[in-house]
């Protein structure tokens, strides 16, 4: 049996059964665990409240004095009980509603890529854009994609955007979560964002709910297919105003497709925490819970009105608004 005292970095209780005696465990934050020594007193169960603490205790923590002192839900497999530290989102079916993904977002990237290419289109931003969909355009050609049609190297200009439009509209269409697409997208969001032709949805639960996990002291990330400058101008932009003040910081397909373990794996390793279990992901889709699943993450799968189904049985615990977490 272990509890853990959440502070920063964390201290774990472990009762060792055999001598009836209870040990203080130190979380370091170069991943190691420091044994602090023994602890008078037998600790009760997770989530009761923590006995008196010993003087050995009282020392270790009035070093951290305004630490929360909490029992933890949820112990692993060696008995201890890490607290958690970080939230990771997802936006479409989480904080957003899809439909304002498909039916606002998507729509103005589709009817804008033409004028947007044409009037960034000698643009380093641009040039880059297109050199990424370039590249992938050869593999999905190869691989005999729907709507990929080559764009050319040395065309001319019109040529190159034509293709560049007929490549893009096809990869919406078929809501490819691609970094090459993605990227543009954003510069074409971007502009949809500063005109204030586009305005972001978030629930109505995310603003209070994000202040709350502020306050807490955990830390929110996001982890969108969408690019980094979309998410940050999504959240910069939403119908309660700008939430980035709350997030501390966002990822997406450049450290990985969120349907694959090693980007939850990379995800970790970034956060700098002892131990991924202290990371909890929300997503809606499913093989994203898999995947953050087996990486260690905690994981919760939003249920919202338009989300897609999930398959019976599927374990995972859910909520349908982030205020229950
Ligand atoms: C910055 S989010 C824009 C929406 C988007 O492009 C998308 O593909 C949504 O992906 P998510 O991973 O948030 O479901």
């Amino acid at each position: 049996m272990a509890a853990a005292v959440a502070s920063s970095p964390p201290i774990f209780l472990v009762v060792d059964s055999r001598v009836k005696q209870t040990k203080a465990i130190v979380s370091e934050p170069c991943g190691q665990f420091k044994n602090l020594g023994w602890v008078s007193g037998v600790l009760p169960p997770c989530g009761s409240v923590l006995p008196k603490p010993s003087k050995f205790l009282k020392r270790v923590l009035g070093r951290r004095r305004n630490a929360p002192v909490t029992a933890e839900a949820g112990t692993s497999s060696n008995g201890i009980a890490p607290a958690r530290r970080c939230i990771v989102l997802d936006i479409e079916g989480t904080t957003t509603p899809i439909s304002f993904v498909t039916d606002v977002l998507f729509p103005y990237a589709r009817d804008n890529v033409g004028k947007h290419l044409e009037l960034t289109y000698d643009t380093a931003e641009t040039q880059d854009d297109i050199e990424l969909l370039r590249a992938q355009v050869v593999e999905d050609v190869v691989k005999n994609v729907v709507g990929a049609v080559p764009i050319p190297t040395h065309g001319d200009r019109e040529e190159v955007i034509a293709s560049v439009v007929a490549n893009v509209q096809a990869m919406i269409k078929a809501d490819r979560k691609i970094t090459s697409l993605k990227q543009l997208q954003g510069h074409i969001w971007r502009t949809g964002f500063w005109s204030n032709e586009i305005e972001a949805v978030v629930y109505d639960d995310v603003p209070e709910a994000l202040e709350k996990w502020h306050a807490m002291g955990l830390k929110v990330y996001v982890y969108s297919s969408g690019s980094r400058l979309a998410q940050r101008l999504i959240f910069g932009n939403t119908n309660y105003g700008d939430l980035r003040k709350y997030l501390c910081g966002f990822f997406d397909t450049t450290i990985g497709n969120k349907k694959e373990k090693k980007s939850y794996q990379e995800i970790w390793e970034s956060l700098g925490v002892d131990d991924p279990s202290q990371i909890l992901f929300v997503t809606d889709v499913y093989q994203e819970a898999i995947a953050a699943k087996a990486a260690g993450l905690e994981v919760i799968i939003s249920i919202r009105p338009g989300n897609g189904p999930l398959p019976e049985n599927h374990g995972f615990q859910t909520t349908n608004s982030l205020s229950e977490i």
